[in-house]
């Protein structure tokens, strides 16, 4: 199915704009967990199975899969995913960027390798390094557009010309020419509600990923205010350490599904 159609589907089913971040850091896994060799997958499949009928999406960040050499774990967690939480889309965040023939070779690796339905690119190398994953019609293509840190404000707020910030020139380019087959969305840190408004107005009702609640302490309310679409939904919220550490003991799965039921209430009372 296309990551829209799915996305949209999900936002109305699960009645959630919650997305749950995986990103497993086995230093924080609870006792029992600690030293399996499939220590990430069932700790994922754990948080996974607690919160599906809470999120509209997951979002499984590959550099924790790669940095403990696990990404067979996150094949068989997407897998794992596609079966059991059919209606629940898979985002890769791997914040992909490179010329077009490596672009290419990362497309397939996050859609056919791990069979995502969307990816996370960087638009910093320009069009015909998006190419290759727009190709995928039927797959997302999230672009970096404002992002949580800090930092993101060294470049991503530079005047481009006429006060047009990088940022906003990111947005108007994706909506006005890269989205032709409607498969694009924009990540936006909750932590600059401000900039989430501006996107919103640029893009129309375009999806937006929007990091940086929990954790890095952005408001939901100020996200909700600033991101909504008419129809209350056009947001992926995605929360990780906050729901996946909630709990630190055998019940760290339902610890999890507390908070991501708290978040998930959290945001649609602001719908
Ligand atoms: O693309 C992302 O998901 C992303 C973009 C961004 O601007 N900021 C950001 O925090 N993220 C990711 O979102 C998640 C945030 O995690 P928590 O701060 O633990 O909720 C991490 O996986 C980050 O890599």
């Amino acid at each position: 199915m296309h990551f829209m159609t799915a996305l949209r589907a999900a936002w109305q089913s699960r009645n959630s704009l919650l997305c749950v971040g995986l990103d497993p850091y086995p230093a924080r896994f609870p006792a029992h967990l600690q030293g399996r060799p499939d220590a990430i997958l069932e700790f994922c499949k754990g948080i996974v199975d607690a919160t599906a009928d809470l999120v509209c999406c997951f979002k499984p960040q590959i550099a924790y899969f790669a940095a403990q050499r696990a990404e067979d774990q996150l094949e068989d967690l997407i897998a794992h995913i596609h079966e059991r939480h059919p209606d629940t889309p898979v985002i890769l965040d791997a914040k992909r960027g490179d010329i077009g023939s490596t672009a290419a070779q990362y497309a397939v690796e996050a859609f056919e390798r791990f069979r995502a339905d969307a990816i996370t690119v960087n638009p910093y190398m320009g069009r015909d390094s998006v190419e290759p994953y727009l190709e995928y019609a039927d797959k997302g293509v999230i672009l970096l557009c404002r992002t949580s840190n800090p930092g993101g404000s060294d470049l991503q707020f530079l005047d481009v010309g006429g006060g047009e910030r990088l940022y906003e020139r990111v947005a108007r380019l994706v909506a006005n020419d890269w989205n032709a087959s409607g498969n694009c969305g924009l990540v936006v840190g909750a932590t600059f509600p401000n900039e989430i408004a501006r996107v919103r107005h640029i893009v129309g009702d375009m999806p937006l990923l929007v990091p940086g609640i929990g954790a890095q302490g952005g408001d939901i309310a100020e996200t909700m205010q600033a991101g909504g679409t008419a129809d209350g939904t056009g947001l992926m919220i995605n929360s990780s350490r906050a729901i996946l550490f909630a709990g630190s003991g055998e019940d760290y799965a339902q610890a999890a599904r507390r908070v991501a039921l708290e978040t998930r209430d959290a945001i649609n009372a602001k719908r």
